[in-house]
């Protein structure tokens, strides 16, 4: 899976360097580049943002520089890549959206900064390439590159190959549409609390039946709606 990323904070995805991620990219499962947007600029101050068409507060992020960059990673014609655009006005990131998004080759991630990016940028490539507006939750960001990094990380720990054990990908909270029942390690008792008898039982059939039923009532209790109710 190839990666890029447009950003006025490039520096911002060097933490990707790091623990899964850091292998991923060093056994070339998962090439990230980060492109920094004012290098897509050709005046002296380096300028990327406007006043807004229309009036109102803040400054929203230029057309141009955002199509000189975008236009050096897809080339300038129709592309195979999925454009995703970080935004409050997305799609909500699910797991199955990371799903998707770890079956694609090639992801151009654009983090809007401001007011958010001119609207003629995704128009335009809508015209010649997939293009996704994905929001991270209902609350508000200054920008798109926390958003960006939490979707390269959903995404990118199930690209094959990254987990080394894919088995521990299965029993994740939302895998299977429930959240994860909760786990425990040795010691047995700690400050009076004792582990569930069951999970020290070795009735590996019981052991699946609790857990199951661990996840259904943690579901029921914090996201009902997860179960239709
Ligand atoms: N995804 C997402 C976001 C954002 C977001 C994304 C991009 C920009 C660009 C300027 N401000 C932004 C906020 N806020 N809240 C979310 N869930």
């Amino acid at each position: 899976m190839r990666v890029d990323i447009v950003t006025i904070f490039p520096e911002f995805f060097s933490v990707l360097d790091l623990s899964l991620l850091g292998k991923a990219r060093q056994s070339g499962l998962i090439e990230v580049t980060a492109h920094d947007l004012r290098d897509a600029t050709h005046d002296r101050h380096r300028t990327v943002d406007d006043t807004p068409y229309g009036g109102g507060a803040g400054m929203v992020m230029k057309p141009e520089p955002w199509g000189e960059a975008i236009d050096g990673i897809v080339g300038d014609g129709a592309s195979d890549a999925l454009l995703v655009v970080p935004s409050p006005a997305g799609e909500p990131f699910t797991q199955q959206i990371a799903r998707e998004l770890a079956a694609e080759q090639h992801l151009v991630f654009a983090c809007g900064r401001y007011e958010g990016i001119d609207q003629r940028v995704v128009d335009h490539y809508a015209t010649r390439m997939r293009v996704r507006l994905i929001s991270l939750g209902d609350y508000v960001l200054n920008g798109g590159e926390v958003a960006v990094m939490a979707m390269i990380e959903a995404a990118g720990r199930l690209v094959p190959g990254v987990v080394g054990n894919p088995e521990s990908l299965v029993e994740e909270s939302h895998e299977d549409g429930l959240l994860e029942y909760p786990s425990y390690t040795k010691p047995a008792s700690w400050r009076g609390l004792d582990v569930p008898p069951v999970l020290l039982s070795g009735n590996h059939g019981a052991i699946a039946a609790w857990r199951h039923e661990q996840q259904i009532e943690r579901t029921r209790r914090v996201r009902p709606e997860l179960l239709g109710e």
